[in-house]
């Protein structure tokens, strides 16, 4: 089991509420101001803040050794400080904790130098992001803008950073959602959580920074030349690992809600991290229950429809997100093509068709390889999607049950991989239908010969 480190608790202070209430630009200049004021002591501002009424400021950062994010696979012990402002209205699980760590840290000598290094935080972060510059610009999602940034540790961070108009009651909940699961979790295929940052109306997410893109660019292209079968297996095994962790060892157990190509980051070894836990929600802690019902949150094309159908929520939601993926993987293809025909519009409809009429080849990813071993492969994924994405959750195998599933077709592509003659390429569109049509009758009962080609895009 994951050991958790204990948090310290420190009630907040109340500071000026910045001039933020829209979503504006204005309002953000008027935040990014406020970032060089803070070059100011920490404690100058928090106390002038107490004063006042208005905003809340809250903190949680969590100090670990010096991380090197070249090698982010390490272990990190984390000497966590946990500073949280106010009920947290979601985390009634761990209210009570909460409330008497806070009752026995209020009074202590701790609290000042605590504010001082949450100030000092949100400058560092702000020095760090070269105040929220545009250059610092990797992404945007649903939540805000995210920047890489650098701690004064020289750890290099990503930085999110909330949209004005996500600051209603309900985001602000998910937001500390993402928070809370964030702060429990340590794997090494997971993205790690730096720390959390509420400044008046400023909500920043600090997670280790992932370098090399998110597996949709990989997929697409948009970043190197695509990836080999054996790398997409990697990274899929790297997934199913993390999962499993989230599924098996947190306490208690998360759902991550929002698995797809978008939210796994790709390290320069291409191995996968997932992110995101944004709309993820910690499960239930009654051992007895056997669900939670919640609001529906996700992306489309990755849904369960029996969580849309029921509302209710178990880990084997994800269990077919992730089924959706791995057909997202071999296929290339995005799991809503609007743009394809009716047939080909959602893509595991059409793959799971493929595969069912002897013509995995035809829904293979044109990027791939075509040898009997990729082919073969691909197929044995195809066959384990179709188990993730089985209508009845009874029926679908854990997230573990799919690791080692994807443990053992990785071995055999090697071993068949050694054996096999090298793939040659062929772009002609004929060579995949003669293919397809010898593959309907039996995909694996082809002459090797003629399962040496690739198909281009
Ligand atoms: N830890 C990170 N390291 C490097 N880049 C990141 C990191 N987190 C996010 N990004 C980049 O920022 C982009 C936006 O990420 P974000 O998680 O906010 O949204 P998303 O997952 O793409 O979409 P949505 O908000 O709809 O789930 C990502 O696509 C990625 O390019």
């Amino acid at each position: 089991m994951k050991k958790t480190q204990s948090p310290l608790i420190i009630r907040p202070g109340q500071i000026r509420r910045l001039n933020t209430n829209s979503g504006d630009r204005t309002t953000r200049y008027e935040a990014q101001k406020d970032c060089h004021k803070s070059k100011n002591p920490a404690l100058r501002y928090i106390a002038t803040a107490a004063k006042r009424v208005g905003g809340v400021f809250s903190f949680i950062f969590f100090r670990r050794k010096k991380a090197d994010p070249t090698s982010s696979r390490d272990q990190v012990q984390s000497d966590t400080r946990h500073y949280q402002a106010g009920e947290s209205p979601n985390f009634s699980s761990s209210r009570k904790l909460l409330r008497s760590r806070r009752a026995s840290y209020d009074a202590s000598p701790e609290v000042d130098s605590a504010k001082s290094r949450n100030s000092s935080a949100f400058e560092e972060i702000c020095k760090g992001t070269g105040n929220f510059s545009s250059d610092n610009i990797i992404g945007e999602g649903g939540f805000g803008i995210v920047y890489k940034g650098k701690l004064n540790n020289g750890s290099v961070v990503a930085v999110k950073r909330a949209k004005r108009e996500t600051h209603d009651q309900r985001l602000s909940a998910e937001f500390k959602n993402e928070i809370l699961a964030l702060s429990k979790i340590e794997h090494l295929s997971l993205v790690r959580f730096y720390g959390y940052l509420e400044h008046g109306d400023e909500r920043l997410i600090v997670v280790e920074y992932v370098s090399n893109g998110t597996l949709r660019e990989h997929l697409d292209g948009t970043l190197a030349n695509g990836l080999e079968i054996g790398e997409r297996l990697d990274i899929a095994i790297d997934v199913a690992h993390a999962i499993t962790y989230l599924h098996t060892y947190t306490d208690p157990p998360i759902i991550h809600r929002d698995i797809k190509a978008t939210n796994i980051l790709i390290t320069e070894k291409l191995r996968a991290k997932v992110a995101d836990f944004g709309f993820a929600r910690l499960a239930t802690e009654d051992p007895g229950a056997t669900h939670i019902s919640t609001q529906i949150k996700g992306t489309a094309g990755y849904l369960d429809p029996e969580y849309l159908r029921t509302y209710q929520l178990t880990e084997t939601s994800d269990v077919y997100s992730f089924g959706v993926l791995l057909v997202e993987m071999m296929t290339g293809r995005h799991p809503i093509e609007s743009k394809r025909g009716l047939d080909e519009r959602i893509t595991i409809r059409w793959a799971l068709k493929r595969l069912r009429d002897g013509e995995v080849v035809v829904a293979m990813d044109p990027r791939l390889r075509r040898s009997i071993a990729s082919i073969q492969a691909v197929e044995r994924v195809f066959k384990l999607a179709r188990h993730c994405l089985a209508p009845s959750r009874s029926s679908r195998p854990s997230m573990r049950q799919c690791a080692e599933k994807l443990w053992e077709i990785r071995r055999e592509l090697k071993e068949n991989s050694t054996t096999s003659m090298p793939s040659t390429p062929s772009h002609s569109a004929n060579a995949v239908e003669r293919y397809a049509r010898q593959s309907r009758l039996n995909v694996f009962g082809i002459e090797e010969s003629d399962s040496l080609m690739f198909v281009s895009a």
